[in-house]
């Protein structure tokens, strides 16, 4: 089954031109250094495999890593549960998993945002049965709301978010707007 609600481009414009700027580029490449020196911090001399988790992953994954400047591997793996919708199912669609073996490394997950979290419980649950070290998850962004699955928790995180749908720096709307430049939430969601 098709899952994709597909928009018009005129929709993505108007959705865009009406939506609200929660955090803009400048805010979140500040937020962005802080979070590489802790990382640097705790894995800085472990040599880990960052895998970048497509689609959403993708902005975050290319601005963290240019902040980190100590030897790693980078890898990515797809997986999606929202489809192009606003709302996701509770089981995740595998597309890619990583090439690099993960057994013995310590594995740093990167993704866009960490919501009801069943995407990254189910990946982190995946690494751990590749046998790596150890796995820690970082995300742009940490929605604050009391539907968080058991079982997920992130080491890392740039924003606090308000419980609103948002797009950009990754996020899309429909398939949209990963390519804004600043966190935005959609008029009325
Ligand atoms: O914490 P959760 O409620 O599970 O949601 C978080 C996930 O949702 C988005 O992925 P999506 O399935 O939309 O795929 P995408 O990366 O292609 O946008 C996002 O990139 C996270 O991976
Ligand atoms: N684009 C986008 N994807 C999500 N996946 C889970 N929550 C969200 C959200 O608020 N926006």
């Amino acid at each position: 089954m098709d899952n994709h609600m597909a928009i018009t481009p005129e929709e993505a414009a108007s959705a865009r031109a009406d939506a609200d700027l929660l955090h803009s580029a400048e805010e979140i490449a500040a937020l962005l250094d802080t979070m590489a020196a802790e990382i640097t911090t705790v894995l800085g001399d472990k040599n880990p495999l960052v895998l970048c988790v497509m689609t959403g992953g993708v902005i975050f994954t290319g601005h963290l890593l240019t902040r980190l400047d100590f030897p790693l591997e980078q890898d990515y793996l797809h997986a999606t549960r929202y489809r192009g919708k606003t709302s996701g199912s509770k089981t995740i669609t595998w597309l890619h998993k990583p090439d690099t073996p993960l057994q013995g490394r310590h594995v740093l997950l990167l993704d866009d945002i960490l919501d009801e979290g069943y995407t990254l419980r189910e990946i982190a649950h995946w690494c751990h049965e590749q046998d790596a070290a150890s796995v820690k998850v970082a995300v742009l962004a940490d929605k604050q709301h009391d539907r968080r699955v058991e079982g997920i928790k992130r080491d890392f995180s740039a924003i606090e978010l308000v419980d609103r749908y948002v797009f950009g720096f990754g996020m899309d709307y429909k398939e949209y707007w990963r390519n804004a430049n600043g966190i935005y939430a959609i008029k009325g969601l």
